[in-house]
């Protein structure tokens, strides 16, 4: 049973301030990803929670204990870099069980716990390499294996997989995911690679410049970001953004983006939504993810025209750049849906995936359609 909080928690380095009246409070056997740019504070929060950073202000609680005043020794917490930072001189066997020789002396129950997580990582036929002859994503399986094994309360991870290749990384994520379900341990885990936190969160942690930008599910922060750098941070492509003017006709609400010749259609709900949420034209962005942005090769009511202007051929599916007047819009469809740049294509939105922002701050105005 482990649970960490984080409360109002401040950091400066000199004059630069890092960490921003930072709160967030983490159950037991949660996996936590702290997401954001190089820079935004992640690696000096997970830093403070270990107990290898001071904090200037707040309170950092580890089952409802402070402990900002102890030292990263007396916390319990495992710490695993993304520099594997493995003894060379020692055998993988003695690597693991280097947490062991100061708390448990007994050389039959060091064994058994070395050679218990070693078959969990699957690196028991490793145990009498020394590193060197190590490939990197099992040195980062040892790293981990020495991390877990003194079952400590918590696991933190600072882009443990980051000097991996594509390749391994996935293979790595995969396996990070299933060590977390089988052994269940509160983890919170850094990187900037919003594939790798939606993958592997249960909750995410937005940041940026060292300001808590939205904790939420993967799907919650994909589908509900509660401003424009969360909205344009994860998913990719990229959601498109454009400065919209709204307003009201007969049967829906028209949505103009700056730039393009005609208005989309939205639902009539959206006119009166805008206004309770204090929205004004003139400060007013539009969201739409590309497989929001829905696609006809035929002229269809509600659909406006456009010009199908560069097609990406993913193999799934294909990303085409609509042009509408000044206007670009990127939209996700079949592969091979449109068969050449050039042509007349007929677009519009889909109102569940239509996300309003104040242009100004950024936030998102919550409207539902
Ligand atoms: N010991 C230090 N002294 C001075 N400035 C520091 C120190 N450690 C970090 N910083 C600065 O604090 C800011 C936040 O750094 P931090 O490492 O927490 O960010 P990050 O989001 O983890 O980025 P990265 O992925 O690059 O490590 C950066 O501007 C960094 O240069």
């Amino acid at each position: 049973m482990t649970q960490i909080e984080l409360r109002n928690i401040e950091k400066r380095f000199g004059a630069v301030q890092v960490i921003k009246n930072l709160n967030l409070a983490i159950a037991d056997n949660e996996f936590i990803v702290l997401l954001g740019q190089s820079g935004c504070g992640k690696t000096t929060t997970l830093r403070a929670i270990a107990g290898l950073e001071t904090i200037d202000e707040g309170d950092v609680l580890i089952d409802g204990q402070p402990v900002q005043h102890m030292k990263a020794s007396a916390r319990d917490i495992a710490f695993v870099f993304q520099s594997f930072s493995l003894y060379p001189h020692m055998t993988v066997f003695e690597n693991i069980a280097f947490p062991l020789r100061a708390t448990r002396g007994n050389r039959s129950e060091i064994e058994r716990e070395v050679q218990a997580v070693a078959k969990t990582l699957q690196i028991t036929h490793l145990l009498s390499k020394r590193p060197s002859a190590l490939s990197g994503g099992d040195m980062q399986r040892v790293a981990i294996g020495r991390a877990l094994v003194r079952r400590p309360k918590a696991m933190l991870m600072d882009e443990p997989i980051g000097a991996l290749d594509a390749k391994l990384r996935e293979e790595m994520r995969a396996e990070i995911k299933r060590l977390h379900i089988k052994q269940g341990s509160t983890t919170i885990y850094v990187t900037h690679d919003q594939v790798e936190a939606m993958s592997l969160a249960d909750r995410i942690v937005v940041m940026h410049e060292g300001v808590l930008q939205q904790v939420g599910t993967p799907h919650e922060v994909y589908a509900h970001p509660s401003n424009m750098f969360v909205a344009q941070f994860v998913g990719s492509p990229v959601m498109n953004m454009a400065e919209v003017t709204v307003s009201e006709a007969a049967q829906h609400a028209q949505v103009l983006l700056r730039g393009a010749p005609t208005a989309f259609n939205l639902p009539s709900t959206l006119t009166a939504q805008l206004a309770a949420a204090g929205a004004e034209n003139g400060n007013l962005t539009l969201g739409i993810r590309p497989e929001g942005v829905l696609v006809s090769r035929e002229p269809r009511e509600g659909f406006v025209t456009a010009e199908a202007h560069i097609i990406e051929p993913l193999g799934s599916h294909d990303i085409i750049d609509l042009q509408l007047g000044d206007q670009m819009l990127r939209a996700r469809t079949k592969s091979g849906f449109v068969q050449r740049p050039g042509v007349a294509v007929w677009a519009r939105l889909n109102p569940a995936q239509a996300h309003f922002f104040n242009s100004s701050t950024g936030a998102s105005f919550g409207i539902r359609l």
